[in-house]
């Protein structure tokens, strides 16, 4: 970690602070783009500046982005209370547990409420992250923004030519897809990833995978079809549509 960390501001009497996580660190490998998938411009800035703008009207105590070894920038400047390390891992847990120890270095405490979101959804409204504020800041364990399933589930297996084939449907009901951000104390989601990572992160895929591991049910509060992950080809053609009506509109 070369970057300068900041110190972090006191906590208000008597109050978790709350604290933004960007894991920012991936390759994109599945978006075809010509480098890192959250730097590729979309509606004339880097896709991490759209995400940066609507987390910076949220009104967090401070943010951390973690950007991958030797980034030191993002191509636009940070808004306030906004600052980089570059300590991403190898997996986006790695990059998230070490953007954790970053902040506990910089002065966070275990009480303080860590939001983690994928640079990667860039379409998240400021609306829909107060909303999971407000409903888990009084939960035991905290939450995610996901979206119950709305289409029939398929289990897929290859034939023979290498053709994906339907080889069951399954049962949808009581299923959701996990969106970002997701919101847990910093001390319990920290613990959480430390014990997935002496298991080698095996099925973890997001911070709740990693407390229910604990035995803990995260609150699922419904998001917001919009604020989808941006990861294959057509999602980025999706992404510069959206954006530009917004530019156009705003
Ligand atoms: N080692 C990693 C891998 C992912 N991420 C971040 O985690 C978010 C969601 O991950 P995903 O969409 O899977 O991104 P990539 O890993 O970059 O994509 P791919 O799997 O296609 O390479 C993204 O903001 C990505 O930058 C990260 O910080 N560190
Ligand atoms: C965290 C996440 O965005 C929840 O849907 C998602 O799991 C991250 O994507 P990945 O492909 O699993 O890294």
């Amino acid at each position: 970690m070369n970057l300068p960390l900041p110190e972090l501001p006191p906590a208000r009497a008597g109050r978790a602070r709350l604290l933004a996580l960007l894991p920012c660190a991936g390759l994109g490998s599945r978006a075809g783009t010509a480098g890192p998938k959250q730097y590729h411009p979309l509606a004339g800035q880097p896709m991490v500046a759209h995400t940066l703008l609507a987390l910076s009207q949220v009104g967090f105590d401070a943010a951390l982005l973690v950007l991958a070894p030797g980034d030191t920038g993002v191509g636009v400047p940070l808004p306030s209370a906004f600052f980089l390390q570059d300590c991403g891992g190898a997996t986006r847990a790695d990059s998230v547990l070490n953007g954790l120890e970053a902040l506990a270095l910089a002065g966070a405490d275990a009480n303080d409420w860590v939001l983690v979101h994928d640079a990667a959804r860039c379409l998240i409204d400021a609306e829909d992250v107060k909303r999971l504020i407000r409903t888990c800041e009084h939960d035991a364990v905290g939450g995610l923004l996901a979206l119950p399933l709305a289409d029939t589930l398929k289990a897929a297996e290859t034939d023979g030519t290498g053709a994906a084939r339907s080889s069951a449907t399954l049962a949808r009901g009581g299923k959701w897809l996990a969106q970002t951000p997701q919101m847990f104390r910093l001390g319990l989601l920290s613990d959480a990833l430390h014990t997935a990572r002496d298991k080698g992160f095996e099925h973890i895929t997001d911070e709740a995978s990693a407390i229910e591991a604990l035995g803990l049910l995260p609150r699922l509060v419904p998001g917001n079809p919009m604020n989808f992950k941006l990861t294959f080809p057509a999602d980025f053609a999706l992404a510069e549509v959206l954006l530009q009506h917004r530019k156009n509109v705003s």
